[in-house]
């Protein structure tokens, strides 16, 4: 992204974007609730269309490149609902009465629902990465008798059978139990030993679930990158407090990144008595 600027009506959403991630670089971006996370998520899938700068997007320069092309290449993974009846309004991308091969498999087609018949070698690779998921056990079961967690999984199964280059994971551990969201993690981390192994933009709220060794964090604060580089460099106390306008301490154990809010600016004095 060079000098990229999104304004919608009197609100400048994206404030002058530079940055960029190397192929197979895995780069986790954190930032306050509103603060343009999603919005740069679009601009990257071609879904939202800056005001002003440049995109290039796993080497193709947007608006000069089909993007229907460019979106195969690309798979997404939110903590939205994705999962549900087939229907116009219903926002689903997948439908729940498939079983969990199925449902992967659709990936192929990007279909919600069963109109195409996979092949062998294409239903073998999914059940692989239903496997990895942590889903070997649920094969045959239909999406709508999974848990929360389980759905999330298979939906992230799905995102991946494909092989996409680039994968955008927003907030994919959102309503996640502790070991849902500890197996999701570990599925993340067996993405990215994947060979080929894909470029991953993983948006989330908690800093703990950013990978110790990811390649790059990126903070983010009213529409403008305020900090990117390695995490040791950016996930500071200090870089964290004035993102999050909140006094926290950060920490580094079990090969990750922990945080304390020690202070918000709506603490009020304790009284003595
Ligand atoms: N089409 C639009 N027109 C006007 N404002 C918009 C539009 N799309 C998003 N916004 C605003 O832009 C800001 C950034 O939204 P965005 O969804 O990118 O934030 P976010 O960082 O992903 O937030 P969250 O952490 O809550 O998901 C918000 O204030 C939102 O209301």
């Amino acid at each position: 992204m060079e000098d990229v600027r999104l304004r919608r009506g009197d609100t400048l959403i994206l404030d002058g974007l530079n940055a960029r991630i190397n192929a197979g670089e895995t780069v986790a971006l954190l930032g306050a609730n509103g603060c343009g996370k999603t919005t740069l998520s679009r601009v990257l899938l071609g879904q939202m269309w800056p005001t002003d700068g440049r995109v290039q997007v796993l080497g193709k320069t947007l608006g000069r490149t089909d993007v229907r092309a460019l979106r195969r290449r690309i798979s997404v993974v939110n903590g939205a609902t994705s999962i549900g009846p087939v229907g116009v309004s219903s926002g689903a991308i997948v439908d729940a009465r498939l079983d969990a091969v199925a449902a992967v498999c659709t990936g192929y087609f990007a279909t919600v629902g069963r109109y195409d018949r996979p092949t062998d070698a294409q239903r073998a690779a999914a059940v692989d990465l239903l496997r990895v998921v942590g889903l070997g056990h649920r094969l045959e079961h239909r999406l709508s008798s999974l848990s929360t967690g389980e759905q999330r999984r298979a939906v992230l199964a799905r995102a991946l059978v494909t092989e996409p280059e680039l994968v955008i994971l927003d907030e994919p551990t959102a309503g996640l139990d502790l070991p849902g969201r500890e197996r999701l993690l570990a599925a993340l981390a067996d993405l990215r030993n994947a060979r080929p192994r894909p470029t991953v933009l993983l948006i989330t709220h908690h800093v703990e679930e950013i990978p110790g060794d990811a390649d790059g964090v990126w903070l983010m604060r009213s529409g403008r990158l305020t900090h990117a580089g390695p995490p040791a460099d950016v996930l500071t106390s200090e870089a964290l407090s004035t993102t999050f306008g909140c006094d926290v301490r950060v920490t580094f154990e079990h090969g990750r990144y922990w945080v304390q809010v020690a202070a918000t600016p709506w603490d009020r004095p304790r009284s003595r008595d």
